[in-house]
């Protein structure tokens, strides 16, 4: 057997890289500050599955410091350390091609924070081709609060929140029920034709319920993505005859480009368990790539410092079951995308260094060298299940 699996913590980053002060972003650091508040509550944090595999470590190879709490100098079980970005975006498209060997060498566009943030040639055809009457929000924003913000103004006119942040996207918000899923989603489709021109990665419907001022996002999030410029791991994997596994939103990044098989969950917990089944049904020379996205949505934008430390500890509790489930041959790796540090100002990403941990009953424990591309996970899983070579990345094991 030889099988890969690529657990990803998405926003989970372990200090600033060193071009982070370029973005606003020096001093960042999700892991340390998440630790350092634990800390202060009284009660340090306690991931003893990650530290074993060398997640504190890691952490101090990127920042020069032991995480508060965190005690563990050996004895470890998996190969760590740490990736630096190649890539000019701090965004999820650009963290999980690069891990898969494309790193994004080209511009995102990006829309400006001002108000209105979108061009109004493109929210005009937008609301043109729609027959929409209309657009609310046109601004920098978070997901959360603009929708309790307009809501009541959406629900009485039928007018979209349109939104964006520091990532290369236009989000739309819209009622699931006033507006209806399926308008919200052809509407999103009309507006991943409109930005084209602009470059941008991602066009996300984000659709809500609720009524007076108080609303929530539902699980019906979808996204429209552009896909990979050039042939990624999971190309590599699915022209080699092996099956590709995603879990959560792993299609949706790619576009669909090399999968072979796509499986939802509603959070964190309920994908971890598809893990655990995919772990059970994958085959050999299979690819098994799973986004934890409750870290970055519920927790890292939220900036919510308990959120982020308790869904680390609940994910931490349930590794061992993984582990038990791995098979000779088999490789894992612990990873993430990009930062988003739950004490920082704002609500976007931070330009942080990620994980790396390898771990599978034939990895040896041991520190590895930094890596100056997050493609080196991809090349490493490439040459492991024997597939053609990445363009980008060196194989660390
Ligand atoms: O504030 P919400 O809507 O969660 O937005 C976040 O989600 C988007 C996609 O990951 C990012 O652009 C980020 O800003
Ligand atoms: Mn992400
Ligand atoms: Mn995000």
């Amino acid at each position: 057997m030889s099988r890969a699996f690529i657990l990803l913590l998405d926003s989970f980053g372990l200090g600033e890289l060193p071009d982070a002060a370029k973005y606003g972003d020096a001093g960042a650091d999700t892991f340390g500050h998440i630790a350092q508040w634990a800390a202060q509550q009284g009660k340090p944090m306690a991931l003893p599955n990650l530290e074993k595999l060398g997640l504190a470590a890691a952490a101090h190879i990127a920042t020069g410091k032991w995480a508060d709490g965190f005690a563990k100098r050996d004895g470890f079980t998996g190969a760590y350390g740490v990736a630096r970005e190649t890539s000019t975006g701090k965004d999820t498209q650009s963290g999980h091609w690069e891990i898969a060997g494309v790193p994004v060498t080209f511009d995102w566009g990006y829309f400006p924070k001002t108000v209105p943030s979108f061009p109004v040639e493109l929210t005009d055809e937008l609301q043109k081709r729609s027959g929409v009457p209309g657009f609310l929000g046109n601004c920098h924003a978070s997901g959360t609060e603009i929708i309790n913000l307009h809501g009541d103004e959406h629900v009485a006119t039928g007018k979209p929140i349109l939104y964006t942040s520091a990532d290369s996207v236009l989000q739309i918000a819209a009622h699931e029920e006033h507006f209806g899923l399926e308008k919200l989603y052809a509407l999103c489709e009309i507006a991943y034709e409109l930005v084209k021109p602009y470059n941008i990665g991602r066009v996300i419907a984000r659709p809500f319920v609720g009524a007076n001022g108080n609303y929530k996002r539902t699980s019906n999030r979808h996204d429209y993505a552009v896909p990979p410029p050039s042939p990624t791991l999971l190309d590599h994997v699915k022209n080699a005859g092996g099956e590709v596994i995603a879990l959560g939103k792993i299609s949706d990044i790619f576009a669909a480009q090399g999968v072979t098989k796509l499986v939802k969950g509603p959070d964190n917990m309920a994908l971890f368990d598809r893990l655990l089944e995919a772990a059970d049904t994958a085959p050999d020379k299979s690819l098994t790539f799973v986004n934890f996205v409750d870290f970055d949505m519920m927790f890292g934008h939220r900036r919510d410092l308990p959120g982020y430390s308790n869904a680390l500890h609940e994910l931490d509790a349930r590794l061992p079951d993984f582990i038990a489930k791995m098979k000779e041959g088999d490789i894992a790796v612990i990873t993430a995308d990009h930062g988003c540090d739950p004490s920082w100002t704002g609500s976007d990403h931070t330009r942080e260094h990620i994980p790396m941990l390898f771990f599978g009953p034939g990895i040896a424990p041991r520190a590895l060298p930094v890596s100056s591309t997050f493609s080196d996970i991809g090349a490493t899983l490439a040459k492991h299940l024997g597939v053609q070579p990445l363009s980008h990345g060196t194989p660390v094991l």
